[in-house]
């Protein structure tokens, strides 16, 4: 008898484009989404977009909350639901960069309420996952959360925010690689469970973004357009794996690790272009793919060596030797490299001088 069955959880409304900032209450309305929203938000995104988007609501007779988170962790989690229950609000707004969106798409989860992505900064795949990533003690969960119903990414926005946070977002993208890489490979050794329209599409959209880096210049709406649609799509990926898998492997465990050893030293998405090309390496060796994913992050302009990121050598081969430990996800990192292994990669692949 066939017994599998699957729910995908996709949102409802994804408005991409210049000046759409404007128009979060009619997505919200299209949405029938009635009561006070609740704005999760950071303090750089809060004056960006978060409180425009209030004067907004207000202006259309609604009365909405704001709250302002300062990290990615579960007692930003425990604010937020707080915070909601004391408004008593109805729904929740994620106004920022990856930080801001996963706090209110977990705590949409948590409380039950409808959850809308407003990026400020394309500068990660979570703005459309149903997925959270949040750093706890020596491990880093990724959970399931709730998924946007709506997304609105105002690429005037997008494009006017620091350029490292959109190549950070390029190099989230050009890691579905390797992450894909890590996800056959454990399907292959530990029949892990596996999908083959999620890894395409996440396979797909990188390759796309590195035909079109030529277009992904400082200074030009047009590519944040291209990085933002990229994002939603690797975001859409996870959301058909119900993992974060076809995005995530071995260099985003390196780079969790180094979110511990070096708090805020570099983005995220710089850090997993970084753990990519060793990653890459080790899954082809010498001649293989990781000149490719060196020579797309290079051309963006994404870091590809440690000094790049402001870490020093001896916490790259720290994180590459323990970050297998971070979770419970199986890699071509297996269980443990040595270190003589990964100062050789770090080594061969220039990371390390
Ligand atoms: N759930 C998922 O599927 C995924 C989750 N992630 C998670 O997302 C996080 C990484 O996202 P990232 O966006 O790099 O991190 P942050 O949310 O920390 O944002 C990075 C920085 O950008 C600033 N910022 C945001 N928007 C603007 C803007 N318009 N102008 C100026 N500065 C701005 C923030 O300011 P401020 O300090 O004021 O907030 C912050 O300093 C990680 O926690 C990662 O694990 C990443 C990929 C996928
Ligand atoms: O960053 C991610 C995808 O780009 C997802 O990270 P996690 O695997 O920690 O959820
Ligand atoms: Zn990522």
């Amino acid at each position: 008898m066939f017994e599998k069955s699957t729910w995908i959880r996709l949102p409802r409304n994804v408005v991409v484009g210049h000046g759409v900032l404007e128009s979060v209450v009619e997505v919200v309305d299209d949405l029938h989404l009635q009561g006070r929203p609740l704005i999760v938000t950071s303090p750089t995104p809060r004056s960006v977009a978060g409180e425009p988007i209030a004067a907004d609501f207000e202006a259309a007779g609604i009365d909405p909350a704001i709250v302002s988170i300062e990290a990615a962790t579960f007692e930003s989690v425990q604010t937020v639901i707080e915070a909601a229950e004391a408004e008593e609000v109805s729904y929740l707004m994620g106004v920022g960069g990856g930080k801001a969106i996963d706090i209110a798409k977990m705590a949409s989860d948590h409380l039950e309420m409808g959850f809308c992505s407003v990026p400020t900064a394309a500068s990660h795949d979570g703005i459309v996952s149903n997925r959270g990533s949040v750093p706890d003690g020596d491990t880093r969960h990724s959970v399931a959360a709730e998924p946007p119903l709506a997304v609105v990414a105002d690429t005037a926005v997008l494009a006017e925010a620091p350029w490292e946070l959109t190549t950070a977002g390029c190099a989230d993208i050009i890691s579905n690689y390797t992450a894909v890489m890590d996800w056959r490979l454990a399907k292959r050794l530990k029949n892990v469970e596996y999908s083959e329209y999620a890894a395409a599409l996440a396979e797909m959209t990188a390759e796309i973004l590195v035909d079109n880096a030529d277009l992904v210049r400082p200074g030009l709406e047009e590519s944040a357009w291209i990085v933002t649609k990229a994002l939603v799509s690797s975001g859409v990926a996870m959301s058909i794996a119900g993992s974060s898998r076809p995005a995530s492997g071995a260099e985003h465990l390196f780079s969790h690790q180094l979110d511990r050893l070096a708090p805020g030293a570099a983005l995220h998405g710089h850090q997993v272009g970084v753990g990519s090309i060793m990653t890459a390496y080790l899954h082809g060796g010498e001649r293989g793919f990781w000149r490719e994913i060196r020579s797309a992050l290079d051309s963006i302009d994404a870091p590809t060596t440690a000094r790049e990121l402001g870490i020093d050598d001896e916490t790259v081969i720290e994180a590459l030797t323990t970050c297998h430990e971070i979770r419970d996800r199986y890699t071509i990192l297996g269980d443990g490299m040595d270190e003589r292994a990964a100062r050789e990669v770090a080594t061969k692949t220039g990371v390390i001088e």
